[in-house]
């Protein structure tokens, strides 16, 4: 059977779903994608440049825009959502609430934070919406092919949540561009430094994903005592570093979550 999928906006994050839904299997002629400044779509997929009109609710609407598109898009997207529709949104910020109160009719509605890597089917994706069984199950079944779903328990939750699942990859880039830095710095030409970081976080991180070990078991086996490595961590670990960082790394951008939740709640 063929689902009904509305897609608005199909940009980063919603085109890496797209991708990973398409890879996963699911029929192109499920999708109609609504974005005004997408020129192509993959085959067989449909692409407007505007809500369709006159066509009814779909079975699955998703929302893929920024955020503060959200007042605007609004009155174009309600006539699409009846009480059959999953509304899922990838909104960062914006609250159930906000949500149901610019979409009352939908059936449930169902945040979603995935990142990037849902187009290789390797997101961390966390839920959690006002939904049924029935809804949650559909949910799940979307999920699958774009990689690990989780539900929280709480809707509070999704700013921190957002800050490590959806934010986390610009933070490992940043990490790994740091580390080439460091090299080039001390003396590797940029370019090869560059492979040489990018190459073993990608490795570090396939051993980790597939070891029954927690990550730092995992450093402490790769740092033979009174060797080069457990000079490093010493570097890291000193007046708590890497763990602090991390900490204000995530608050920081959690607080802005926290902040645009709060502002897009004003606009309803
Ligand atoms: N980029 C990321 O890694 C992640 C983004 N998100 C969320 O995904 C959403 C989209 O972010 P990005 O993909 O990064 O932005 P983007 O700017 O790459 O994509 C947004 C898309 O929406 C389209 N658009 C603009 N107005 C529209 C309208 N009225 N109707 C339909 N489409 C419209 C734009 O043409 C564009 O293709 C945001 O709400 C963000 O919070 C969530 C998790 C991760
Ligand atoms: O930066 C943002 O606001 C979005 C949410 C998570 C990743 N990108």
């Amino acid at each position: 059977m063929i689902m009904s999928i509305l897609q608005f906006g199909c940009g980063n994050m919603g085109g890496a779903m797209l991708k990973g839904w398409l890879a996963g299997g699911f029929a192109p002629q499920s999708f109609t994608i609504v974005d005004p400044y997408l020129e192509t779509a993959p085959a067989g997929v449909r692409l407007l440049g505007a809500a369709p009109e006159g066509e009814g609710a779909f079975e699955v609407v998703l929302l893929g825009f920024k955020p503060q598109q959200l007042p605007d898009a609004a009155r174009a997207i309600a006539p699409s959502i009846g009480p059959q529709t999953l509304l899922l949104s990838i909104l960062a910020g914006v609250d159930i609430a906000t949500l149901r109160s610019h979409f009352p009719l939908a059936r449930a509605i169902v945040r979603v934070m995935p990142n990037l890597a849902a187009a290789l089917g390797k997101s961390p994706i966390a839920l959690v919406g006002d939904a049924d069984e029935a809804a949650r199950a559909q949910s799940d079944a979307l999920m699958a092919p774009l990689g690990q779903a989780e539900w929280l328990s709480d809707e509070d939750q999704m700013d921190l949540v957002t800050a490590l699942a959806g934010s986390g990859p610009a933070f490992v880039y940043r990490f790994i561009d740091a580390l080439a830095q460091g090299a080039a710095e001390l003396g590797l030409p940029r370019d090869q430094a560059d492979r040489l970081a990018l190459s073993m976080v990608e490795g570090a991180a396939m051993l980790a994903a597939g070891s029954d070990h927690a990550p730092a078991e995992l450093a402490r086996r790769v740092a033979s005592p009174g060797g080069v490595t457990q000079v490093g961590i010493d570097v890291l670990d000193a007046d708590d570093r890497l763990v602090s960082l991390m900490t204000d790394t995530l608050r920081g951008a959690r607080d802005r979550s926290a902040e645009m939740t709060r502002q897009a709640q004003a606009k309803t």
